[in-house]
C-alpha cells in the first residue's frame, strides 16, 4: 500500500466528480476521501458505491471514504471541484457564469472557513472563469489553486490529429491554449 496518508476533499459527486473518484482511486492518489455535494444522497450514494470498491482493490486501495461538510476540508491536502449546474444544450460554457459563479463564491467561502491550506483543482465550467472567482474570494495563494484549463482539450485535439493521420494519440503532441470554451486556438 502506498501509506502517503493523503486526504482528498471532493465537491459535486456528479458525472465528472465520480469520475475522477475513480480514477484517482485507481491510481492510489490518497488515502482518505470525503464527498461532498448538495444534495446529500449523492454523496451518500457514491460513497457507498466507492467503498464496495475496498474489497477488490484490496491492500492497494485506500482507508477511508465518507460524505461530509466543509469542516472536513480543514486537514485535507486535495480539494477538487466539479459542482455546477449541468449544461443546457446549445448552451456555451460562458453562459453558466452567472449560476456557477455563484456557487463557486459560497463554495469558496466555506472552503476558507474551514481553514484549509491544501491545493485546489477546479473543473466547474466555466473553468477559467470560475477558478478566478475562487482564487479571488479565498484570497489562496494563486500557485495552489488549479483550474483544468484546455487539458481536455488538448486531449480531444490529439485524438483527433491521431485518427486523422492514423497514428496512436500518445505519438500526437499538440495544444488547444487559451479559454477552455469555444474561443480556444491550435498550437
Ligand atoms: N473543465 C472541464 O474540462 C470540464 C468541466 N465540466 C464541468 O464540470 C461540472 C460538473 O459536470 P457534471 O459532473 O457533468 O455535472 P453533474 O450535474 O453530473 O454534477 C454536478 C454536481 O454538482 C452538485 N452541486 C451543484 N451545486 C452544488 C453546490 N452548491 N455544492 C455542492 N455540490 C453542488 C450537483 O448536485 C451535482 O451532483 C460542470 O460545470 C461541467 O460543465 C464538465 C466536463 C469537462
Ligand atoms: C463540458 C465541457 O466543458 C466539455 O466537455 O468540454
Amino acid at each position: 500500500m502506498k501509506n502517503n496518508g493523503r486526504k482528498v476533499v471532493l465537491v459535486g459527486c456528479g458525472a465528472v466528480g465520480t469520475s475522477f473518484l475513480y480514477s484517482a482511486i485507481n491510481q492510489q492518489l490518497a488515502q482518505h476521501y470525503v464527498l461532498i455535494d448538495v444534495f446529500k444522497n449523492a454523496a451518500e450514494g457514491n460513497t457507498i458505491d466507492l467503498a464496495d470498491t475496498m474489497a477488490v482493490l484490496g491492500d492497494n486501495s485506500f482507508t477511508s471514504i465518507k460524505a461530509g461538510d466543509y469542516s472536513d476540508c480543514k486537514d485535507a491536502d486535495v480539494v477538487v471541484i466539479t459542482a455546477g449546474r449541468p449544461q443546457k444544450e446549445g448552451e456555451t460554457r460562458l453562459a453558466m457564469v452567472a449560476d456557477n459563479a455563484k456557487i463557486m463564491k459560497d463554495i469558496a467561502e466555506q472552503i476558507k472557513k474551514s481553514g484549509f491550506k491544501g491545493v485546489t483543482i477546479i473543473a466547474s465550467n466555466p473553468v477559467d472563469v470560475l477558478t478566478a472567482v475562487y482564487q479571488e474570494v479565498t484570497g489562496f495563494d494563486a500557485h495552489s489553486v488549479v483550474g483544468s484549463g484546455t487539458t481536455l482539450d488538448s486531449a480531444r485535439l490529439r485524438r483527433l490529429v491521431a485518427e486523422k493521420l492514423n497514428v496512436a494519440p500518445q505519438a500526437v503532441n499538440a495544444f488547444l491554449v487559451g479559454e477552455h470554451g469555444d474561443s480556444s486556438v491550435a498550437a
